[in-house]
C-alpha cells in the first residue's frame, strides 16, 4: 500500500470509531494535514449526522467549509467530545510531535478541550524516541532569536522556518538533533521559555487512541 492509501485507511477508520456517538447536538475537533484532510472528506459524506466541527486551523475551516459543514468557534462550544488529527510523529505511549503543518497551538488548544484525541497516522510516523523529526516551537516574532538561544541551551539546534508565518501571526523555530527521551519534562521546560506560545510535543496531553495504519490493516493502539 502507499503511503496515501494509508492514510486513507486510517481516516476511514477513524470515522468508524467516531460514527456510532454522533447525533445532532455532536460538534467534532478537526485536525490539519494530509492525513487530517482525508478525515474531513470522509465526514463530508456525514454531514447531516452531526452538527458541526471545530477547525485546528484556517486551512482544515476552508476545507470544512468546502464540505458544507457546519463550523463553531471554540469558544461557543465548549468541551468536545472528541479531537482528530494526524502527527509528524507518536511513541508507544501515545506522546507525540506535531506541528510539521505549523498548525500546533491551535492543535493544542482544540486537544485540550476535546474528552478523547484520536491520532491518526502511517506506520512512518510511530517511533520508539521522538525527536528525528524537527521538534516546532511557535514563537513570538521579537521573541525568536532569544527562544534558540534558550533551546540552545537544552541541546536543540533550533532553524527558523523561514517564509511561515502561523495561523497567529507568530513564527517557528524547528529544534533539530534533538531526541526527546521524557517528552513530558521537555513539553514543560519548551513552555516555560519566555516568548514561546506552544511547542509541538503533545505529551502532558497524548492521545487516547492512535489508529496505526500499516500493511497489516489498521491497528487500534492505546497508551502503553
Ligand atoms: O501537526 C500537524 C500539522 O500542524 C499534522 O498533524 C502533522 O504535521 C501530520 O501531517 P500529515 O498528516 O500531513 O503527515
Amino acid at each position: 500500500m502507499t503511503q496515501d492509501e494509508l492514510k486513507d485507511a486510517v481516516a476511514a477508520a477513524a470515522i468508524d470509531e467516531i460514527r456510532p456517538n454522533l447525533g445532532n447536538d455532536i460538534v467534532i475537533g478537526v485536525g490539519t494535514g494530509s492525513t487530517a484532510n482525508r478525515f474531513i472528506d470522509r465526514l463530508a459524506e456525514l454531514r447531516g449526522d452531526f452538527r458541526g466541527a471545530v477547525a485546528s486551523s484556517e486551512a482544515s475551516a476552508k476545507r470544512l467549509r468546502g464540505h458544507g459543514i457546519d463550523l463553531f468557534e471554540l469558544n461557543e462550544v465548549g468541551t468536545l467530545p472528541v479531537y482528530v488529527d494526524g502527527a509528524d510523529e507518536v511513541n508507544a505511549h501515545l506522546h507525540m510531535i506535531k506541528g510539521g503543518g505549523a498548525a500546533l497551538t491551535r492543535e493544542k488548544i482544540v486537544a485540550a478541550c476535546a474528552e478523547r484525541f484520536i491520532c491518526i497516522a502511517d506506520a512512518s510516523k510511530q517511533v520508539a524516541t521522538l525527536g528525528d523529526f524537527p521538534l516546532p516551537v511557535e514563537v513570538i516574532p521579537m521573541a525568536r532569536s532569544y527562544v534558540a538561544r534558550e533551546l540552545v541551551k537544552l541541546g536543540a539546534d533550533p532553524v527558523y522556518r523561514q517564509g511561515v508565518i502561523t495561523d497567529n501571526g507568530n513564527q517557528i523555530l524547528d529544534c533539530y538533533e534533538f531526541m526527546i527521551e521524557d517528552p513530558i519534562a521537555i513539553e514543560a521546560r519548551i513552555n516555560a521559555i519566555v516568548g514561546v506560545v506552544t511547542n509541538g510535543l503533545f505529551a502532558a496531553r497524548g492521545a487516547d487512541l492512535l489508529l496505526l495504519g500499516g500493511e497489516q490493516g489498521v491497528e487500534r493502539l492505546m497508551p502503553a
